[in-house]
């Protein structure tokens, strides 16, 4: 078998009819060579010493045809390769003694054909057999002559680099350690006529050139290789092996002195030995199991061969002798050589290999028929077309559009119909969310000065600029302007800016006087004693709405010019300047909440009296009918369980209207305490705000709240005249209505309050058509 763990080396000698029996012997099994010499026998020797060595090889060929050593050597080889292993059989010895006959053979002759056309037939005889296997064959066919490479079939016009036999080849080497020779043509055939015509046309091209180069053939290596892609056909998959055959013809072998005189035989003489000698280097560096490095660049023979000899590739030699006696030294050198090959180690392994373009092509084919399913399930299924392309510029631009609108709220569904444009909708998500994050930063940018919370220094100017502050540092007012942030904003918040409201005496010429509306609302006090239920809360909550727990900070108190934000103020306003209508309020307040308790209580005293004077009625009437049936006639006579029963429905039905009256009047008096309670609220908030704006807002460029408060002598347009009277211009009605919007939170509140303006608003109208003109006043 040829994956023994060595080099293998078959022997076969030259037939000649000059054999020298007496110094040439071989045992019986074949494989041992026995020499015996004289020293005398070459003729520059003279002393007359008796030399014997002993060669044990892997076979004799002596007196073998071109069918036996093809069959004892190469066969299995061959067989060997189409299985995926590489083979390498080298042809070494002297010139003449038979390389070119053992690889090439006698071309003019088909029964003396050698190695290489025989391997061809073998080749695709075998893989016309293994129909498993889909096998691509390859030829390339080099010589190596004076360290330089030449192709052999680079004159075919199907050779990709269309390059001559000049054409210089250069040896690749990739990083698994395999060799490549750059440049080198590779040649497809698909049959054993192919392959032959492309061993001719190597034939053709050696001798051309050796011609024109006048060289001698015997002085150049050949390296021929049968190139195998073996690919299964059953198992469905990239996975394929590429494996080789490389047949190579040696240079002759013979030592320099022996050949030739002129410079051009001693040149090749020189590169020959060289390249041999750096082979039994080679090779001797191979066989040394302590040697790492083995010298296979020195030369090109071993730098190409060098994944052909030992390592991985199956490598045999054989070793051509003469068998005459004058050949004996050269002989026992080749011998020796020979034995040297046999101790390199080799380990034969498949490297299997797959083709990127052909798993691209498994796994296309793959999509299309899973494609194919998908279809015939959809169609099962009763689904609609589905597409399960790639999405399109327009698919996606769809899909943002439906992440956006659901964004907004302005759709609760968005069409996905398969994996691809769920990871589609993902990716939309993400890229709108990104684009708000950025475009919330941007606003805050350009409305905002974002401060830093260490920066006291900063914080400290702002402030003394009079800007507002939260308590963590940020400027609060926005870009177009500083001024006091809404109540609403605020709320809850504690401020460092803002000076007490104490610091400057309400002077309000718009100022309502407060004895009047007190007395208005106590009268109302007074004449309410109804109450109803629903209302209540909303008048709670204005309250805490409006009010807040901001607080003072003493710090600033000295800082009078810093207006404090309104709901501090408000704070303050209520315990002072607006302490007596906000005690007022809160009377008001209280009572309704009794007169609510005073409804609930009635509402259940007025349904219990009238469950009593059901429950009185009817055993009255069962009483009645009772007198009925006995068949009374006459004068009635009422015993006194039916007069006592008269007497309390009589009794009942007064407490039942009495009560009844009273719940109907607390309810109206409900209605009435509610809507002073609102009064007090929104007349409350109203003071504030002309308070505020006259004590603070005066000197900050008059914005939207200083509408009640003409300024002497400005420029103002005529129609800001009106501003005198309290809510006295559709401006000045949209700007209190602005304010009410900030102050009050509650939404019923708000529709009241509106309602309530549209109301009076009518009635300044009215009220300013019947003044004296303006000019007048
Ligand atoms: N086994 C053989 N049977 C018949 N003829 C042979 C045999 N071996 C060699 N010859 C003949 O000997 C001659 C020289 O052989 P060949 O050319 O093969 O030698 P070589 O070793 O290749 O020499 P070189 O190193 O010059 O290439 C050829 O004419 C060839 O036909």
């Amino acid at each position: 078998s040829t994956n023994k763990k060595r080099v293998k080396v078959f022997v076969r000698f030259r037939p000649t009819p000059n054999f020298s029996h007496d110094n040439i012997s071989f045992d019986k099994d074949g494989k041992v060579i026995s020499i015996h010499a004289r020293k005398n026998v070459t003729a520059d020797v003279v002393n007359n010493q008796m030399l014997n060595w002993s060669f044990k090889v892997d076979g004799i060929l002596h007196n073998a045809s071109q069918d036996q050593v093809y069959d004892t050597v190469v066969s299995d080889m061959t067989l060997n390769t189409l299985e995926g292993f590489n083979n390498t059989l080298l042809a070494y010895g002297q010139t003449g003694a038979g390389k070119t006959f053992s690889i090439t053979g006698a071309t003019e002759n088909y029964k003396h054909r050698g190695i290489i056309p025989r391997a061809i037939a073998h080749v695709f005889r075998s893989v016309e057999e293994r129909t498993d296997h889909a096998v691509q064959i390859q030829i390339s066919y080099f010589e190596i002559y004076n360290e330089t490479m030449f192709d052999l079939l680079a004159t075919l016009p199907e050779s990709e680099s269309a390059a001559t036999y000049d054409n210089k080849l250069t040896i690749v080497e990739g990083d698994d350690g395999s060799v490549c020779i750059k440049g080198l043509s590779v040649h497809q055939a698909n049959n054993e006529g192919e392959a032959l015509n492309l061993l001719f046309e190597g034939e053709t091209n050696r001798a051309i050139a050796s011609h024109a180069l006048n060289k001698n053939s015997s002085r150049s290596h050949c390296i021929f290789t049968i190139h195998v892609k073996s690919k299964s056909r059953t198992e469905s998959n990239a996975k394929y092996i590429h494996s080789k055959l490389n047949l190579v013809d040696l240079a002759g072998s013979e030592r320099i002195g022996k050949t030739g005189s002129d410079g051009l035989i001693k040149k090749e003489a020189m590169y020959i030995n060289k390249s041999l000698t750096f082979l039994e280097q080679t090779v001797i560096a191979l066989a040394d199991k302590g040697r790492d490095h083995i010298p296979f660049r020195q030369t090109k023979l071993t730098h190409a061969l060098k994944d052909s000899i030992g390592g991985k590739c199956c490598t045999t030699m054989i070793a051509n002798v003469y068998g005459e006696a004058a050949q004996l030294e050269e002989t026992v050198s080749t011998l020796r050589f020979a034995l040297r090959m046999m101790r390199i180690p080799v380990q034969p392994a498949i490297t299997e290999q797959y083709d990127p373009w052909l798993l691209v092509h498994e796994l296309e084919k793959e999509i299309a028929h899973l494609k194919q399913e998908l279809e015939m399930n959809n169609t099962l299924a009763n689904r609609a077309q589905i597409s399960y392309d790639a999405l399109s510029e327009n698919q996606l631009a769809d899909i943002n559009k439906q992440v956006r609108l659901y964004l907004q709220g302005k759709t609760t569904e968005i069409d996905v119909r398969n994996l691809r444009q769920i990871n589609a909708v993902f990716d939309q998500f993400r890229g709108v969310i990104t684009e708000m994050e950025q475009d919330i930063k941007e606003g805050f940018k350009s409305k905002f000065v974002l401060l830093d919370k260490s920066d006291s220094d900063a914080i400290l100017a702002l402030q003394k600029a009079g800007l507002p502050l939260d308590e963590d540092g940020n400027y609060l007012g926005s870009s177009d302007g500083p001024h006091p942030t809404s109540p609403k904003r605020r709320s809850g918040k504690k401020s460092r800016a803002g000076g007490s409201p104490t610091q400057r005496a309400p002077t309000s010429p718009s100022l309502p006087a407060h004895g009047e509306h007190t007395k208005g609302i106590k009268s109302g006090v007074a004449q309410s004693q109804v109450a109803q239920t629903d209302g209540a809360e909303s008048t709670k909550k204005d309250e805490s709405s409006i009010s807040g727990d901001a607080l003072l900070d003493e710090k600033n108190q000295s800082r009078p010019s810093t207006p404090p934000p309104r709901p501090v103020a408000f704070e303050n306003f209520k315990k002072e300047q607006g302490a007596e209508i906000h005690r007022i309020l809160n009377e008001n307040k209280s009572h309704l909440q009794s007169k609510k308790q005073i409804v609930h209580n009635l509402a259940h005293a007025v349904n219990a009296t009238k469950h009593m004077i059901d429950g009185t009625r009817l055993a009255l009437e069962r009483k009645q009918n009772e007198r009925y049936e006995q068949g009374e006639r006459g004068d009635t006579v009422i015993d006194e369980e039916e007069f006592q029963l008269i007497t309390q429905l009589k009794n009942l039905k007064q407490t039942y209207r009495h009560d009844y009256d009273e719940l109907r009047n607390v309810k109206s008096e409900i209605e009435y305490c509610q809507k002073l309670v609102k009064q007090c609220t929104q007349r409350l908030v109203m003071e504030f705000d002309n308070w505020y704006n006259e004590s603070y807002m005066q000197g900050h460029g008059g914005n939207t709240l200083n509408w009640s408060i003409p300024k002497p002598g400005s420029q103002h347009p005529p129609r800001l005249q009106l501003t005198n009277l309290p809510l006295g211009s559709e401006d000045e009605q949209d700007k209190f209505q602005r304010l009410q919007e900030r102050m009050v939170e509650d939404q019923e509140e708000m529709s009241f309050q509106n309602a309530r303006m549209r109301v009076q608003r009518r009635k300044v109208n009215e009220h300013a058509m019947n003044q004296p003109q303006p000019g007048r006043r």
